[in-house]
């Protein structure tokens, strides 16, 4: 105010300052109290609007001139000679209440107290200003509303706050709060495309109150321009940390729908659903919409629908606004889901525990509904230890009455129980049963939801010639999965029988030789291979690893490309060595030699147009996971360049660089390091590794029987019909190559019903198909 420093010297004694204070307050009690002192030439003329009926046609602007007020006693008395023209303080127009009780006291006559003042046609008015309103004396802003309707007919929203701003400088505008608030979503249509395009969230919807207080602040901008404020104008002031209402990113980012566009989907789908896919939709969506949080398993085989029923809930409860995560045990079933990611990289499992008050935990606390799909391949402590994350962000106790698995939330787990177990290293049956979720204590929490319809192949024709044994070849895949194919030889127990392979799909065995099953399966490879179809279409599955890199030299050496070698770059890890003779232990020599699954290999042989395999999820959001087949398009010194295969990103070209492997394995001493291009070639791969692939042309070559559960029928699950399926079975021990071991680990299927909430498990389960 002043423009300089001001020094303040207190010069005298601390008894000065307390008589002065007892000074100005001596009296002041009595002073209160005194009725006259209350009295005002206001009160003293609704006083005299009770007693002299003249008077009352008088307003109280006007009624020195007839009147005059005397101090003691303070009262009006009707004025004898003399000329005098009354005068109310002036008050700014359209802002403090004092304004609006001015205005009344210049026009009405007759008062009798405040409340008179306030009443019109018998209702108490909540204020003066609204009493101005009722009583007409305000204009109601019509012309300024229809000004502003009009502009927002064809003006751009920055065009409509610079009329808002001149309708409040120049037209009187006599309650502008009323004329923002009802014209202020119209003022604020460019800032939420603005929002959005800052924050990179295209159908992100930014919440009301960030988009006002945005106005208030593009408002207040023109204001000040012209010397104003916003409470000149009665105005709310903006939120000056208005970020923090768009709160957390995650968050956002999993708003960021188009609502529209997620209804229509949601309701084009649903019209479709079959009656079981529609009876499972309602449950989900009652648990979700009644908060009762319910655990369930959709359990169907490949082909039911799973994924289509997750589209329809998803989409339903994202056009409501809701969060719903959406992920899968393996980046391949990922890319199938909309927006899905792994369920590792999701809940950062195992490693990090999430912590309350991060994003990552309120992304969590808000979210309506999880999707886990292909459930069965994840190990059960990872589940176990979402469970426990989540009663701990939901304050949901881990025992006791309240106790409710996962925190309360509704789960949507799906998969089929037939396909391959967690791997377990080094582990064996027993052990990879611990690790299915049947056998965590959660289970018996779940309730199962049945698809039993294949919408994938039902109405094939192909499909419903009868194969073998009076089966068709899907009925004969799922008594694969059960455990329930014909038996050709019993062996000594169980583990031994052997199930016959239909005459049909067997390739004659030539000796050792693996010719047969790549003449089948890329019948007219010289031909074709450049051609994209041709490769997404097909490949050979196999249990093991080595015999994987057999079959892909083998293929690749009839491509006539040229050859390139890329060498890696093996070292121990220096962390996890605590020894220098580690190196001299194991040479760089012995690195190179090491091949394990899921670690590319040290000479890493290419071609152009060769098929090859993702071995890591190094961009999953971009279609780049652990399992991505591609097409080799280049060959770079440091980069190999592909053209995604399969999935939501078929026909994108992608760049892949070399980067750092890090594996370690029990038996050894150290971790080590590849660096190498994450990929391998994938004419051939394992079964483990072919599981949400679709084919149309696939071999099973059997040089050893599969050895785990699920794994044969993954693999002869591959394919739509049986036209695409052809077995190369080379016995080792002699047994004629019509047969082969299925591993199926029946007492899961047992296991299963322990979940409680079924009824007929073993009717609903077992497909009808002759044993
Ligand atoms: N109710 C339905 N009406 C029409 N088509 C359907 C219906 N349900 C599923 N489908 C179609 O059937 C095919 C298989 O469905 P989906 O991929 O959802 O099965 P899935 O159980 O997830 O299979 P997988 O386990 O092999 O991934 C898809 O092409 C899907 O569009």
């Amino acid at each position: 105010m002043f423009q300089a420093h001001i020094n303040v010297e207190i010069c005298h004694k601390g008894r000065l300052i307390k008589y002065l204070f007892k000074y100005v307050t001596k009296g002041l009690q009595s002073v209160l109290e005194d009725p006259e002192k209350a009295k005002t030439m206001l009160t003293e003329y609704f006083t005299l609007n009770r007693v002299d009926p003249e008077a009352r046609s008088i307003p109280y602007a006007d009624i020195p001139s007839h009147y005059t007020f005397h101090l003691r006693p303070k009262h009006w008395a009707r004025r004898k000679q003399g000329n005098v023209i009354g005068r109310i303080v002036f008050i700014p127009p359209g802002t403090t209440d004092v304004y609006f009780l001015r205005l009344l006291l210049t026009k009405i006559s007759g008062a009798t107290s405040f409340e008179d003042l306030m009443t019109v046609d018998g209702y108490l008015c909540k204020d003066y200003e609204d009493a101005c309103l009722r009583r007409g004396f305000l204009s109601d802003d019509d012309e300024s509303q229809a000004a502003i309707g009009e502009v927002g007919q064809w003006g751009m929203p920055t065009l409509l706050r610079s009329l808002f701003v001149l309708l409040l400088l120049h037209s009187e505008v006599a309650d502008p709060r009323k004329l923002f608030e009802d014209n202020w979503k119209l003022l604020a249509d460019d800032l939420c495309y603005q929002t959005r395009r800052a924050l990179d969230l295209q159908y992100f919807q930014p919440p009301p109150e960030f988009l006002r207080s945005e106005v208030l602040k593009h408002i207040e901008t023109l204001l000040h321009a012209h010397s104003k404020e916003l409470a000149n104008y009665n105005l709310p002031l903006p939120v000056r940390d208005s970020g923090e209402l768009l709160g957390n990113r995650l968050v956002c980012e999993h708003l960021n729908y188009d609502l529209c566009m997620q209804q229509r989907t949601a309701d084009g789908i649903f019209a479709t659903l079959n009656s079981e896919q529609i009876e499972a939709y309602h449950n989900v969506m009652e648990s979700v919409n009644s908060g009762v949080g319910r655990f369930y398993f959709l359990y169907g085989h490949g082909g039911t629908g799973k994924t289509y029923l997750y589209n329809t809930i998803v989409a339903k409860l994202r056009s409501q606004q809701k969060i719903v995560l959406v992920v899968a045990s393996s980046g391949i079933a990922a890319t199938l889901l909309p927006d899905g990611s792994t369920g590792h990289s999701r809940f950062k499992i195992p490693i990090d525990i999430v912590k309350r008050g991060t994003h990552l935990a309120e992304l969590l606390q808000r979210t309506s509904l999880i999707v886990w799909d292909e459930a069965p391949m994840t190990h059960r402590f990872c589940f176990e230890a979402l469970s426990k994350t989540l009663c701990d962000i939901m304050d949901v106790p881990l025992a006791g009455q309240s106790y409710k698995p996962f925190g309360g939330k509704t789960i949507l787990m799906g998969g089929d129980f037939r396909q391959i177990l967690p791997v377990v290293a080094g582990g064996g049956r027993e052990a990879t049963l611990n690790a299915s979720i049947v056998r965590s204590p959660l289970w018996t929490h779940c309730h199962l939801l049945f698809l039993h319809q294949n919408m994938r192949i039902n109405h094939d024709v192909v499909n419903t010639k009868m194969i073998f044994s009076g089966m068709t070849f899907p009925q004969w895949v799922l008594a694969i999965g059960d455990g329930l194919a014909p038996v050709k030889c019993l062996g000594e127990n169980a583990e031994l029988a052997r199930i016959e392979i239909p005459q049909y799909l067997i390739l004659p065995p030539n000796g050792t030789s693996i010719q047969p099953i790549i003449d089948f399966v890329f019948h007219g490879l010289l031909d074709l291979y450049r051609s994209v179809s041709f490769l997404k279409n097909r490949a050979i599955v196999t249990p093991t690893n080595e015999t994987v890199s057999a079959i892909n030299s083998a293929v690749l050496s009839r491509i006539p490309e040229e050859t390139k070698v890329y060498y890696s770059i093996d070292s121990l890890c220096t962390e996890s060595t605590d020894s220098s003779d580690l190196d001299s232990l194991y040479p760089i020599e012995f690195l190179n030699s090491l091949s394990f699954n899921g670690l590319p290999e040290h000479e890493l042989t290419l071609k152009l147009y060769a098929p090859i395999m993702l071995l890591r999820n190094i961009d999953p959001p971009a279609g780049l996971c652990n399992g991505t087949r591609l097409m080799v398009t280049h060959l770079g010194n440091n980069v190999v360049k592909g053209l995604i295969l399969t999935g939501t990103y078929e026909g994108k070209t992608v760049a892949i660089p070399r980067i750092a492997l890090n594996f370690s394995e029990h038996k050894w001493p150290f971790t080590m390091k590849r660096r190498q291009f994450p990929i391998r070639l994938c004419y051939a791969m394992t079964i483990n590794k072919s599981q949400g692939q679709t084919l149309e042309r696939a071999g099973v070559f059997l040089p050893k029987p599969v050895f785990s559960h699920g794994q044969l029928y993954v693999a002869v699950s591959r394919v739509r019909s049986a036209e695409g399926l052809r077995f190369l079975i080379h016995n080792e021990d002699g047994c004629d190559a019509t047969c082969t071991k299925n591993v199926v680990y029946t007492e899961l299927f047992a296991e299963l019903s322990m979940s409680g909430n079924i009824y007929s498990f073993v009717t609903k389960i077992l497909p009808a198909y002759p044993k």
